[in-house]
């Protein structure tokens, strides 16, 4: 679905340079439900917004459903935006209206595109489990109502990628876990590939593979050792000590064999010290040593 290899973004203001994406590689499966994680500046938002196009990545290649986003000239883009994507944001008020009722917000981006679809409107709303509250206005929904109608708006389209920064931002834990779950159904029911870049670990925790990106390029990636559901059955028995334990971590080397430590290990003696390891290949494993050390620590 996805595919970004060497992705640059860089931001020019009047005196300076903001190398926002340094190379960034990364693939999403089709019908993946994936999070993207990183610190603060990390470039998380920079890269949804390339997946979105709503913004042009500065060089790099970056294919989407087959399409080439660099290739695109205005038209396409708008066509893309219209029916590839569909996005979900922390601040459901920028794209809902308080006084209209969750039917109407869901209506009316679709009567703006000169179609009339109520039917559609009620499907999407039941679809996103709010089949009883059409009628309430926005105003009197609780924030995880209110998201689950951004959702709704989202997926008016049928968009074969929804990107989601921060869906659950705002809300409290178990609203958070409603709205998570709901992802997780619709990536089941509609085979809808969906792309959250998130700063809470509970949320990283429900999907299948978390990339994180540090600097602008993918670091590390944790795959799930079992599948959620197998895990929600072992919680019962078990408990939230679990939790480290979902995933398996990886650090990821690029093409050009370049990898970035994991920062607990370069904590380790004599990493700090210097800017050299020594590489050394034993039994089938690289092993790195702190460089002019010849102890043994990797
Ligand atoms: N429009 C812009 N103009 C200039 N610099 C920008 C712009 N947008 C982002 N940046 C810079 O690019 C870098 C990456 O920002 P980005 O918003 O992608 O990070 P992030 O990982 O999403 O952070 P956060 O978790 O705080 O939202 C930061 O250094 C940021 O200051």
């Amino acid at each position: 679905m996805i595919r970004c290899e060497g992705l640059v973004k860089i931001y020019k203001t009047a005196d300076l340079e903001v190398v926002a994406l340094q190379g960034l590689d990364m693939v999403v499966e089709d019908g993946e439900l994936m999070a993207i994680i990183g610190n603060s500046g990390s470039g998380k938002s920079t890269l949804l917004n390339m997946l979105g196009g709503l913004d042009k990545p500065s060089a790099g290649k970056l294919l989407v459903d087959g399409q080439d986003l660099l290739a695109f000239g205005e038209k396409e883009l708008v066509a893309y935006k219209r029916d590839t994507v569909g996005f979900v944001w922390q601040n459901n008020a920028r794209n809902l209206i308080p006084y209209l009722t969750a039917m109407e917000n869901v209506e009316l981006p679709m009567l703006l595109r000169g179609r009339r679809r109520r039917e559609r409107a009620k499907e999407l709303l039941e679809a996103v489990g709010l089949g009883d509250r059409m009628r309430n206005r926005l105003s009197e929904l609780s924030g995880g109502e209110q998201q689950r109608v951004a959702i709704a708006i989202a997926l008016a389209n049928n968009p074969r990628l929804l990107l989601a920064d921060e869906p659950t931002g705002s809300l409290d834990t178990k609203t958070s876990n409603q709205v998570l779950d709901l992802f997780r159904s619709l990536n089941r029911s509609i085979g809808i590939t969906i792309v959250i870049v998130t700063h809470d670990p509970q949320l990283a925790r429900k999907v299948d593979r978390v990339v994180q990106i540090r600097d602008g390029k993918t670091s590390a990636e944790m795959i799930r050792r079992v599948s959620y559901a197998e895990e929600l059955a072992l919680m019962d028995a078990e408990d939230a000590q679990r939790e480290a334990e979902s995933h398996i971590e990886y650090a990821v080397v690029d093409k050009a064999g370049r990898l970035q430590i994991p920062a607990g290990y370069m904590d380790a003696a004599g990493f700090k010290d210097s800017n050299k390891v020594r590489v050394e290949m034993e039994d089938g494993r690289i092993v790195l040593y702190p460089g002019e050390d010849a102890r043994k620590t990797g």
